[in-house]
């Protein structure tokens, strides 16, 4: 700390410059540089300087003032009762040092009473009833003067436009926050990316950049709630209003006005700190974001006794939790393989403590999302940690660079296989092409590949595959054909009867069809049914191997993005390299023939499904109805040919027994399918 005026001096400037940006980039622009944290500790930094040299106090620092100026974009409100902010406690000790400042003020040492309120991490607005009608909305601004949002706050669904009953006073400014809960932010910000559009760095800032638009229509589609905490002007002022602030919050509620469910109250300084402790305790569970929680002495004839400064009010406090967002360093990025092959950045931090924890991981998503926020290896990055979701980095402080931060290169290989890496122009994920060999992938390849569509292996299930993966007994598919028995004697549960069952199975297995063993091999979107068109089309592997994407957008169903996934792993030489293996094995099957289309067994016939299939699911089983020629029509008529009844079905087998239309049950369908398999 300065301890020499001259220091102090400079030093109180150089904070008064530095929060007078930061409140213009929050209040004005909507778009903070820093996290609250970093903000709250250079406000506290000012203040203290401020207590410690009262020469240098003056009514412009920002330590006196609430807010931004409003922006001249919108028309002007100036508020009858003014805006204010509130004071902070950042501990226990400051909340009951609070507590005895009120008292000591009051001459009383009579317990106090609080309106306990979660504080939303929103912005203020106030919004005015004259004869029960919304006819103005606006916020707070700089306390003073605010903007006029009218429109906007109209779209907002939980505010009435009329209040409730009749017992209201003729003018009544209620006042509030406006926010956006936590999975409306999360889905906004998802379809912002999709679009390309501003990602918001937190539900404060989306809520601001959401209720301060010029265009209503943009407001009316952003999830915004509004819960009220408080009155402004009342008039006429001979309108009885409760004594005490909680009583006067559920006079609102009567009038429709929606409260936070989690208000309560509490007497004296230590029933606030077990109001802190619950609503802490719950914090991770709310639909909303609250950066802490605000006390309030509730009796209103205290209130008016002890009245406000020029920034806030002395009769209530705002104890603030831990931050949800701090700002270190990025120290490295590595690049994580998942079991589906997404490639996920993950950011290596100095570990800060963020939500209640030390944090040294955070997700980057994906290369759109390391480009959006040109974030590299060395910068001062704000991260986010709030609920369940993973810590994020959400920005780059950039006034923090140095020139010495280095570009993060996004591999061209799978950092676990050495396999190429795909991204395609419409996805953001990209992902190692490897499926077959990829450590990473191993066991959910190795479990679809045995799985019953598939390869079908008999006793080959999810458990033992897990197993013989951990004993490194299996690296790829075609390893499984090599197993000697003495090797799985080893396994736990298996004997040497299970074991010689399971060879068995194995080899029986090796007898398969084209389709089956396109699908086993887990190629991105390739399901069942886009495997069997595979095989009708091409009718060898060989053609599909050598296939341009050009023949491959040929097939039925078949459309750029699945091209390229098949024609990406066909050209990984490591699949191929494992199909080779499985050849050699003895996989096999029986030569597709060409059916001509007029050929199909389905050809011309029209069905209809219906009820639950309990064996394939219904998209299945029309996928491979079309591949035999069916057409799959919506609704049961007399042009029906037959219609596929599961569990359960109802209207529609009643009509098909009505017209006399043939009903196959699922089994007679597993049967056709089967017959006539390619
Ligand atoms: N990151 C930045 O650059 C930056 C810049 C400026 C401000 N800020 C943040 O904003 C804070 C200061 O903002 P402020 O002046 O709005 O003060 P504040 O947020 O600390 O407290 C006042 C506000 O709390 C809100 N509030 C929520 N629930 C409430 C309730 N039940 N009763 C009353 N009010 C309730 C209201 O909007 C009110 O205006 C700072 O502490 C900082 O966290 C950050
Ligand atoms: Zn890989």
């Amino acid at each position: 700390m300065s301890n020499t005026l001259e220091n102090a001096k400079n030093d109180v400037a150089a904070l008064r410059k530095q929060l007078n940006e930061y409140n213009y980039q929050y209040y004005v622009l909507d778009d903070p540089t820093v996290p609250d944290a970093q903000y709250d500790r250079d406000m506290q930094a000012l203040i203290a300087l401020e207590q410690e040299f009262p020469e240098l106090k003056s009514a412009n620092s920002p330590s006196q003032k609430v807010g931004g100026a409003a922006l001249s974009a919108f028309e002007q409100v100036t508020h009858e009762v003014p805006m204010l902010s509130l004071d902070n406690a950042f501990d226990d000790a400051s909340l009951l040092a609070f507590e005895k400042r009120l008292k000591d003020r009051l001459k009383d040492n009579a317990p106090l009473s609080f309106s306990c309120e979660p504080k939303l991490d929103g912005l203020a607005v106030s919004i005015l009833y004259e004869n029960g009608e919304l006819v103005r909305a606006a916020t707070r601004g700089d306390g003073q003067v605010g903007e006029n949002i009218t429109a906007n706050v109209r779209t907002i669904s939980n505010i009435p436009l009329s209040l409730r009953g009749e017992q209201w006073p003729e003018r009544v400014e209620v006042r509030g926050e406006v926010f956006m809960p936590r999975d409306g932010f999360e889905k906004l910000n998802e379809s912002q990316r999709g679009k390309g559009a501003k990602v918001f760095a937190n539900p404060r800032n989306a809520a601001a950049g959401s209720l301060r638009q010029l265009d209503s229509k943009i407001t009316a589609k952003r999830p915004l709630m509004f819960y009220a905490y408080s009155l402004g002007v009342v008039q006429p002022d001979t309108f009885e209003l409760p004594n005490s602030h909680s009583e006067r919050l559920n006079k609102l509620a009567s009038w429709g006005l929606p409260l936070c469910p989690d208000i309560s109250t509490a007497d004296g300084g230590n029933g606030c700190l077990e109001y802190y402790n619950l609503i802490l305790n719950k914090r991770d569970a709310l639909p909303y974001d609250i950066d802490g929680v605000v006390f309030k002495v509730d009796d209103i004839a205290i209130q008016n006794r002890l009245g406000f400064v020029a920034r806030a009010p002395r009769w209530a406090i705002a104890q603030k939790f831990p931050a949800q967002e701090e700002v270190t360093t990025l120290i490295d990025v590595e690049f994580q393989v998942g079991r589906t092959g997404a490639i996920t950045p993950v950011a290596r931090l100095e570990p800060v403590f963020v939500g209640g924890v030390t944090v040294s991981n955070a997700t980057l998503h994906n290369q759109d999302e390391i480009e959006r926020l040109g974030v590299k290896v060395g910068d001062t990055v704000v991260i986010r940690r709030a609920g369940d979701v993973i810590p994020q980095v959400v920005s780059v402080v950039e006034a923090n660079r140095t020139g010495s931060e280095t570009e993060i290169n996004f591999p061209q290989q799978c950092p676990v296989c050495d396999s190429n890496v795909e991204k395609l122009e419409d996805e953001a994920v990209a992902r190692c092409t490897g499926g077959l060999i990829c450590a990473a992938q191993r066991k959910q390849a190795l479990k679809h590949f045995a799985s019953r569509k598939a390869f079908d292996i008999d006793g080959l299930g999810d458990k033992l595959v897990d197993q013989l993966v951990d004993a490194d007994l299996v690296h790829t598919p075609a390893d499984f054909f090599t197993l000697p028995l003495s090797s799985l004697i080893g396994l736990e549960r298996m004997a040497e009867k299970s074991a010689t069952k399971l060879l068995d199975s194995l080899e029986a297995s090796k007898k398969t069809t084209l389709a089956k063993f396109l699908y086993a091999l887990g190629i991105r979107e390739v399901g069942e049914a886009t495997a069997a068109n595979l095989a009708m089309h091409f009718t060898t592997l060989d053609a599909i191997q050598t296939a341009t994407l050009e023949a491959l957008v040929e097939v039925q169903d078949v459309g750029n993005v699945v091209a390229e996934h098949i024609f990406n792993f066909f050209n990984e030489s490591h699949n191929t390299d494992v199909i080779n293996a499985l050849l050699e094995v003895g996989i096999h099957w029986p030569a597709v023939e060409k059916r001509e289309e007029a050929n199909l067994p389905l050809k011309g016939q029209t069905c209809v499904i219906t009820g639950t299939l309990s064996e394939m699911g219904r998209s299945d089983a029309k996928a491979r109805l079309q591949v035999l020629g069916a057409k799959v029509a919506g609704s049961v008529s007399k042009n029906t040919d037959f219609l596929v009844a599961g569990e359960k079905a109802g209207s529609k087998l009643t009509k098909a027994q009505e017209l006399d239309v043939d009903v196959w049950d699922e089994a007679t369908l597993i049967a056709f399918l089967n017959e006539h398999e390619v």
